[in-house]
């Protein structure tokens, strides 16, 4: 991977990194040792997660088309959107699979937490370059976590297969290559207070999705 800015944040960070894309309860489900309770409240909660997220990656949309001098950025961005729609459906399939009510979830604290982030992250006063390297963070870990669990000696249950491959598949990988390339592009380019503020967002979600991991432990 070429050494861009957010490779180096990475090093810079590994620790949380690492806490984040490689969380017990990933881990768990990699060894097969996962509690269905933890999956089932991981899987009620990253509903509520998605219905939020939508409206932030329309945002990202609209800063791309404002901001960016390449029109494939917004082009890659319209790609995430359009899987978001065959995301939720999946989603409300998942529960009925497991008998969740998903008009029934109550947000947890983690959730809450990382919906208030994106409204931060939505309002106009967040520019481009925070943005597209929050997606990036965003859809990196769960990529990252998820490939963990579709290893060849991983001991994924055929149950949470689905789930593994959604996240954790090559073309998903490829999609986040062309993210991590816009972000650190823009990232490059920014001025030092821009990047400043995208190394923020970039630090608080890598703790927030490892909140979000915890709260299926319940
Ligand atoms: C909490 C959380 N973080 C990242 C993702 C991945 N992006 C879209 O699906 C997700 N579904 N949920």
């Amino acid at each position: 991977m070429e050494r861009g800015v957010l490779e180096r944040w990475i090093k810079e960070n590994e620790g949380l990194y690492v806490e984040a894309t490689r969380h017990p309860f990933i881990l768990s489900i990699r060894d097969g040792t996962v509690d269905f309770s933890a999956y089932k409240r991981w899987l009620e909660q990253d509903y509520l997660f998605i219905r939020n997220f939508v409206p932030f990656v329309a945002s990202v949309l609209v800063k791309a088309s404002r901001e960016s001098e390449d029109d494939s950025d917004m082009e890659t961005i319209l790609g995430g959107m359009a899987a978001l729609h065959d995301e939720i459906l999946w989603f409300k399939k998942e529960a009925s699979k497991w008998n969740v009510q998903l008009s029934h979830v109550v947000p947890q604290n983690a959730t809450e937490a990382y919906c208030r982030l994106l409204e931060i992250l939505i309002n106009p006063e967040t520019d481009y370059t925070t943005a597209v390297t929050a997606f990036w963070t965003i859809e990196a870990v769960y990529q990252q976590s998820f490939s963990l669990c579709l290893k060849s000696d991983s001991k994924t249950v055929a149950e949470l297969m689905e789930a593994c491959r959604r996240w954790g598949n090559d073309d998903f990988g490829t999609y986040c290559e062309s993210l991590r390339r816009i972000a650190n592009r823009h990232l490059a380019n920014a001025q030092e207070s821009v990047r400043k503020k995208a190394e923020e967002a970039f630090k608080l979600i890598l703790q927030l999705e490892v909140d979000f991991w915890n709260m299926s432990f319940g």
